[in-house]
């Protein structure tokens, strides 16, 4: 009898998605018994240089994974949800694992808070979101475009030592999601407040995704569909859902920086939206929340797209 083939998990090789395909691996499995082989797979956003914003940004760590997939170089991806366009794929579909801590942490020298950071400190970034709403709350601050792995990121800010020069900023803002996954959370000064800066859409979640094929229930052997149903959080989904209904619509009208989060309590979704114009002069806010059940995936993205639109009524288009 022939064994069930390895299960090819693609990836990109940042340390970062090497320890999140790592986790999402050991839960596969468990959940398939089947052995599992890691697939790198080089991404645009791996090869090319210079700014991410500059770059085209969405899809650029992304579309080399999908095209693996499609092609049958490996049976699962996993990418971080923000880094996927909103634009679902043909044959392809993912489940979202319990989200992550999704709110922005700062990482500073001397433990500064955002608040008391020096007159004029320069605080690196390379997200347009992340820069407006700084500017926003500290007009003051200096802000750097940067790039590069969190370990990168994080030694810009390092404070002199015996073998290293010191870095040459005084803070980063990073996402806490990938701080803590990589177990770097005692760089972080402090856990950005969601009213501050709202976080990016889908941010601290994951999308693990497969060939749509893969899940039918007729093919036994490599059918994945029982371990991505208990791979997949409900509530996650459907959070994720709103905001990125909300991204895709704002996206179409406006190319302002957005901030979002959406939460399920007590079969409530609620979901909070920030658009900032990039120079942090204005922001438009706005919250809504509608009973769900954890199958109304229709339901959330409708309060995703009536915010967005409310928004735009707002003037959010004018927001570049
Ligand atoms: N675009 C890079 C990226 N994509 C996902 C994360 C963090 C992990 C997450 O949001 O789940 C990061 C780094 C960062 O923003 O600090």
């Amino acid at each position: 009898m022939a064994t069930t083939p390895a299960l090819r998990i693609g990836t990109r090789s940042s340390p970062l998605a090497l320890t999140q395909t790592r986790m999402v691996a050991d839960r596969l499995r468990e959940l398939t018994g089947r052995d599992i082989e890691i697939v790198p797979i080089k991404t645009d956003g791996d090869v090319l240089t210079g700014s991410l914003s500059q770059m085209g940004g969405t899809g650029v760590f992304v579309t080399a994974l999908r095209d693996a997939l499609l092609d049958g170089r490996c049976d699962v991806a996993v990418h971080s949800l923000k880094d996927l366009p909103t634009a679902d794929v043909d044959g392809l579909t993912y489940v979202t694992p319990v989200r992550e801590d999704p709110r922005d942490a700062l990482c500073s020298r001397d433990g500064h808070r955002l608040a008391d950071l020096p007159h004029g400190a320069k605080v690196g970034t390379g997200s347009p979101r992340r820069a407006a709403q700084l500017r926003l709350v500290r007009p003051d601050l200096e802000i750097v475009d940067i790039r590069g792995n969190v370990d990168t990121r994080l030694g810009r800010v390092a404070a002199a030592s015996a073998t290293t020069d010191a870095g040459d900023l005084d803070a980063v803002v990073l996402a806490a999601a990938g701080l803590n996954r990589m177990g770097r959370s005692a760089a972080i000064t402090e856990l950005i407040d969601m009213s501050v800066m709202a976080p990016a859409p889908g941010q601290g979640a994951l999308a693990v995704e497969c060939r749509t094929a893969d899940l039918a229930p007729e093919d036994a052997e490599t059918n994945l569909h029982a371990a991505f149903t208990e791979l997949d959080d409900a509530g996650t989904h459907l959070a994720v859902a709103a905001e990125r209904a909300l991204l895709a619509r704002l996206e179409a009208g406006c190319a302002a920086p957005v901030g979002t989060y959406a939460r399920v309590v007590d079969d409530v979704l609620t979901l909070q939206v920030i658009v900032a114009r990039p120079d942090g002069s204005e922001q438009l806010t706005h919250s809504a929340e509608t009973e769900v059940t954890l199958n109304s995936r229709d339901e959330a993205r409708r309060l995703g797209t009536d915010i967005a639109d409310h928004l735009l009524t707002l003037g959010a288009a004018d927001f570049v």
